[in-house]
């Protein structure tokens, strides 16, 4: 067994930390760089301390000489963070898996430059359930494609910074691909005052933001006299760090290219 040696970015974040508990759990996975962004009160402590069990890795900011003994970073910040990672990825050779959401469509092209020369998996939601929940949408969206008002609904945390998530917005966009829609013509985020009467062909979007709900996910085809509702809870963030970490291996023996979690799934 090849043990990978893993670098988490935001490492004391909610993910960086279940992240840390997943990797140092890992048998064939070992932490190599712990990183946290200049200032971060945590710098030089000990990365174990953020869940308990003291590991010898310190915890650091320069992600250029940190990554140098690395083959993966895992990468859940921001999209400022993870695009500046990605630039030293890049040109140091070092793949990622990338779960930060938020990107811009300009954002996401730089994702996909890099994937000429490094192998990258970015998704936004990692874990097994929401994958599948996907495929799901594809075959309802076939059979549900006329007369059938869709709206997503999603929930998350009081921490949440950016809304729609961005589940509810690849649930979106997989649903108009399969309808052959535009999302960018026919997303609804959001209805205040008169709105007029819906148009048969939008797809709305709805956000809750309260207390400490890790992630809820709900696509409805509403119809006349009957409603479908294709439901995902997460409860516990491990499901992200176990997709994230199942992500990693399935970049072993691949040089570069831009992947997702229906590829390391198999569920394309
Ligand atoms: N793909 C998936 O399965 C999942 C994706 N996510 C996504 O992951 C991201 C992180 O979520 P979460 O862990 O809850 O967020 P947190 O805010 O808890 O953690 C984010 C971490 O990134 C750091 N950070 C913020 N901005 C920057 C920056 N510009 N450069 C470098 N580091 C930065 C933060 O540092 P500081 O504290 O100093 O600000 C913190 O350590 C979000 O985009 C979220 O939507 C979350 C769960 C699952
Ligand atoms: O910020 C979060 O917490 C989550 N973000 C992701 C998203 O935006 O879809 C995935 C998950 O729902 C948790």
């Amino acid at each position: 067994m090849t043990i990978q040696k893993i670098a988490i970015a935001g490492c004391s974040g909610r993910m960086g930390r279940t992240l840390l508990e997943a990797v140092t759990q890992a048998p064939d996975m070992r932490l190599t760089a712990a990183l946290d962004r200049t200032g971060s009160p945590y710098l030089n402590k000990d990365a174990g301390e953020l869940i308990g069990t003291p590991c010898g890795i310190p915890i650091v900011s320069d992600f250029a000489s940190a990554l140098t003994d690395c083959d993966h970073l895992i990468d859940f910040t921001r999209p400022a963070g993870t695009l500046a990672h990605l630039s030293i990825c890049r040109k140091i050779g070092v793949k990622m898996v990338i779960g930060t959401t938020g990107f811009s469509v300009e954002e996401k092209n730089q994702l996909e430059a890099a994937a000429k020369d490094i192998a990258i998996v970015f998704a936004p939601n990692m874990s097994v359930g929401v994958n599948v929940t996907f495929k799901l949408l594809e075959i309802a969206a076939k059979a549900l494609n006329e007369g059938y008002d869709i709206e997503i609904i999603e929930a998350h945390h009081r921490h949440k910074v950016d809304a729609p998530s961005g589940t509810a917005l690849r649930m979106g966009e997989v649903i108009a691909q399969t309808l052959q829609r535009d999302l960018s013509q026919v997303a609804v985020y959001g209805r205040e005052g008169v709105t007029g009467e819906r148009k048969p062909e939008t797809i709305g979007f709805a956000t809750i933001r309260a207390g400490d709900i890790v992630g809820d996910h709900t696509a409805m085809f509403a119809g006349i006299g009957e409603r479908v509702e294709i439901s995902h809870k997460a409860s516990n963030r491990m499901t992200f760090a176990m997709g994230a970490l199942r992500a990693a291996r399935f970049l072993i023996d691949k040089p570069n290219g831009l992947f997702d979690m229906q590829d390391v799934l198999s569920l394309r």
